[in-house]
């Protein structure tokens, strides 16, 4: 079927068409199926329904398919019905507990950098690996397809360090004192990160309070062998392309299943030639890791992975039942981040968890003894050389070197939660603080967050505050309100927790 082209302005992030209800009725489609757009060269797209906003004989082409068309364009473009790409049926396969192929898993992979995938078709493939876990060959395939179909980076000098948290546990900021304390040590370390997962503030997300994170694989080379360090956005650089293109789908399904976040992680690594490797693995209630037994079994994965991939790595399972530090949300938290630069001002949360996981790396990269990493760690932070090294990182990303903790804005509209009565602080649910920063506007919006006051197991009196909200915009700051008020995140009770008399009445 000959029809007339309607470019339609709006970026999906795929390729993908606009058909009217009656055209695609003729051409026998359906909402999601593919039709082949053929004027000079052939493309597959994705179909969209509408019964007014494109009339028939009309085909409204988004963005990205557009550009790819603009190479030769045509007022007309012939099209015809598609089949689903292979990648496609092989997601149906890992459904049926079926193991797949290296080169099936290429497939997938390639039809995920490709854009040949719906988002339906990816959050079937998302929810498959949750429901029924990737074999080890199966997860290292992936990693290595994640790898392969991306940019890698190839360093003259070694070792490369590297650091990445599974996440999980709110304001786990520690990556922007880490890498700055690995680097102001000698070593190299090009940090790539992801945005927010399962979180309100992924480390890409607080970086980019400070500095652009999007940089080209070359440039991450360049910028590290520079200054020592970087930290920028996986998702911006070329690096593991897929990575961001499956997080986009975990985050709103608030899911990281095992095998996709062992991929996820290492092929980040591995494209960037990491030798050496510290896993940050938050564990406990309200976390991606229940108990230590889970634990301990996502390490050997990890260190196992790390072996096929040639890297060697150190697993750190770490308190993860309350926020690290006491700020959850981007600015507040690179806030946090800036004063314990800046002068050691912190909650000791944040303190000791960067400075045990930087001082595992210098220990592995050989710059301090076995035992002595911390103690390194720490002077580094101490002796202003960390945030030194942290200005440095600012600079050559694009940011500002001379800001200081004060000049980092925070949501201008706020409001305070209290205690109800005197006790303890006897329950604090992570996943509903991080659901409150998210309807207050977290990460988009960067000066939303909340402040924690009192954790778990503090006294506190009544009428004290518990928590703050902060937000950019007043009607999101009601939202949030509004779903803390509900179901409150904190749970405050006297030592008494409950009488049972003797009789109860019926
Ligand atoms: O949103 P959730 O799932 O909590 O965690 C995701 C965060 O965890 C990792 O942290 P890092 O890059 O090692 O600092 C990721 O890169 C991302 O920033
Ligand atoms: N799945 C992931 C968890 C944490 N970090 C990542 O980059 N990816």
């Amino acid at each position: 079927m000959q029809l007339k082209v309607q470019p339609i302005d709006i970026k999906v992030g795929k390729y993908k068409v606009v058909l009217n209800s009656i055209d695609a009725k003729e051409l026998g489609v359906i909402e999601g199926d593919r039709v082949r757009v053929r004027n000079h060269e052939s493309l597959t797209a994705i179909v969209d329904f509408t019964e007014d906003m494109i009339p028939p004989g009309m085909i409204g082409v988004y963005h990205e398919l557009q550009q790819k068309l603009n190479k030769q364009w045509t007022e007309t473009v012939e099209v015809t019905p598609a089949s689903r790409p292979k990648s496609a049926r092989l997601i149906r396969k890992i459904m049926d507990r079926q193991i797949l192929t290296k080169d099936e898993i290429y497939e997938i992979v390639r039809g995920i950098v490709d854009e040949s995938l719906s988002d339906i078709e990816l959050s079937a493939f998302i929810t498959s690996t949750y429901i029924n876990d990737l074999t080890d060959d199966e997860t290292e395939w992936l990693t290595r397809a994640m790898i392969d179909t991306g940019e890698k980076i190839e360093f003259d000098s070694h070792p490369i360090m590297d650091k990445h948290s599974i996440g999980g546990v709110p304001g786990n900021k520690i990556s922007l004192l880490i890498v700055p304390i690995v680097a102001a040590n000698g070593l190299l370390i090009p940090k790539t990160s992801s945005r927010a997962i399962t979180g309100a503030g992924g480390t890409a997300d607080l970086m980019e309070v400070l500095a652009p994170v999007d940089f080209s694989a070359s440039e991450i080379k360049e910028m590290t062998e520079k200054v020592g360090g970087v930290l920028v956005w996986g998702g911006g650089t070329n690096i593991a392309p897929a990575d961001d293109k499956l997080i986009k789908i975990e985050y709103p399904l608030k899911v990281d299943p095992h095998s996709q976040l062992l991929a996820s992680i290492m092929a980040k690594k591995g494209a960037v030639g990491a030798d050496h490797v510290v896993m940050d693995i938050p564990m406990g209630a309200g976390t991606k890791i229940p108990d230590i037994k889970t634990g301990r079994k996502l390490s050997r994965d990890l260190i196992n992975l790390g072996e096929r991939l040639g890297m060697t790595v150190e697993c750190a399972l770490t308190y993860g039942s309350s926020p690290v530090g006491r700020t959850v949300g981007p600015a507040l938290e690179v806030r946090e981040a800036f004063r314990v630069l800046e002068s050691m001002e912190g909650p000791n949360s944040l303190i000791e968890k960067s400075t045990v996981i930087a001082g595992m790396m210098l220990e592995m990269g050989g710059i301090a003894g076995k035992g002595n990493g911390q103690e390194l760690a720490m002077e580094t932070l101490k002796n202003g050389k960390a945030l030194e090294k942290m200005k440095q990182i600012i600079e050559v990303q694009g940011g500002d070197p001379g800001v200081t903790s004060a000049d980092i804005i925070i949501g201008e509209h706020s409001i305070q939660l209290f205690a109800p009565t005197n006790g303890y602080i006897l329950e604090f649910d992570n996943k509903r603080i991080v659901e409150i920063a998210r309807i207050a506007g977290a990460p988009a919006d960067k000066g939303a967050g909340v402040v924690i006051h009192k954790k778990r197991g503090e006294p506190v009196k009544k009428n004290e505050p518990v928590l703050t909200i902060y937000s950019e915009k007043k009607w999101k700051l009601d939202n949030a309100i509004k779903s803390a008020q509900l179901n409150l995140p904190i749970v405050v009770e006297g030592m008494l927790i409950e009488r049972v008399p003797t009789y109860r009445e019926l």
